[in-house]
């Protein structure tokens, strides 16, 4: 699969040291960047005057308190907080050098450029097959749809466990497997982008685990964006990680060995010992 970036497709605490470090020492372009954000729900501010760029083919971590406008955040960069009617964003989110905040930007091509997988896997019921070729046929992809299917489940790690079964329901699947099947269903339109809300959490350590693998595998090919808990986790799969802090503060964002073993904010290292969230 190709990576394409056009503006006009939108219209219409331990440090894991290896594969992590080659990526993060070498230099990358910008994939996304927020500047000036500011997210309100009614009167609530939720996001507070965020501006950071996020680095291409790289593992971001968004960690902080619960509340603490993580979730938030990641939404704003396919738009999903549209969906939310009180929310209301000020300031850009660039991304291919586009606003996505736009109003020629259509929301639906925007999240085909940028995935996202959530908390809880939700499969479709539907077959496996379907699943993945889902958003193909919505966006009338006239390719080799079972090409796709198999590549994208290549991708998501789960081609040889499911490959003599793919007429079967999504449904049956582990949750671990369910949860690479959303992630293969949200490769498979081709995306730069794959935001991740807490996508380990409802699974068990093994299943999530692989998804740790699986997650570093992807950031060969794809820019990943992943909100988590489990600072652990941030610190063994990530590049950078941004800290937010209550109020939707963005504190520190420095590569992830930094956060983890010399922050600058005394509130964060307070927050990553535990003393406080
Ligand atoms: N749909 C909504 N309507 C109103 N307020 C909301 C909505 N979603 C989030 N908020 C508020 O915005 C703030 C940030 O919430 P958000 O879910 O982004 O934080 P978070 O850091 O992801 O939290 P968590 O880690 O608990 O998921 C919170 O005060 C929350 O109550």
């Amino acid at each position: 699969m190709s990576n394409t970036t056009s503006d006009d497709s939108l219209i219409t605490t331990e440090v894991q040291a290896d594969s992590n470090d080659d990526r993060a020492a070498s230099a990358a372009e910008t994939a996304v960047a927020a500047r000036d954000l500011n997210v309100y729900y009614g009167d609530e501010r939720a996001i507070d005057d965020v501006t950071m760029e996020i680095p291409e083919k790289r593992v971001t971590a968004l960690i902080g308190p619960s509340g603490c406008g993580k979730s938030t955040f990641l939404r704003c960069i396919n738009r999903m907080n549209d969906m939310i009617e009180i929310c209301r964003v000020d300031g850009d989110v660039e991304f291919g050098g586009k606003n996505v905040y736009d109003t020629d930007v259509d929301p639906v091509a925007l999240r085909r450029k940028i995935g996202m997988v959530f908390q809880k896997p939700n499969p479709f019921p539907k077959s496996i097959r379907d699943n993945v070729a889902y958003g193909l046929k919505i966006q009338g992809f006239d390719g080799d749809v079972d090409k796709r299917v198999e590549e994208s489940l290549k991708g998501a790690a789960l081609w040889d466990e499911v490959k003599d079964q793919l007429d079967s329901s999504g449904l049956e699947l582990s949750g671990g497997q369910q949860q690479r099947l959303c992630i293969a269903r949200a490769i498979a339109p081709d995306p730069e982008v794959i935001l991740m809300d807490e996508p380990t959490s409802a699974l068990d350590p093994v299943a999530a685990s692989k998804i740790e693998d699986l997650i570093d595998d992807l950031a060969e090919q794809y820019t990943v964006i992943i909100v988590t808990h489990n600072m652990q986790q941030a610190a063994r799969i990530s590049d950078r990680t941004a800290v937010f802090l209550t109020g939707g503060e963005l504190v520190e964002y420095d590569d992830t060995a930094k956060i983890f073993e010399d922050p600058e904010e005394q509130r964060v290292e307070d927050y990553i010992t535990g003393k406080f969230g």
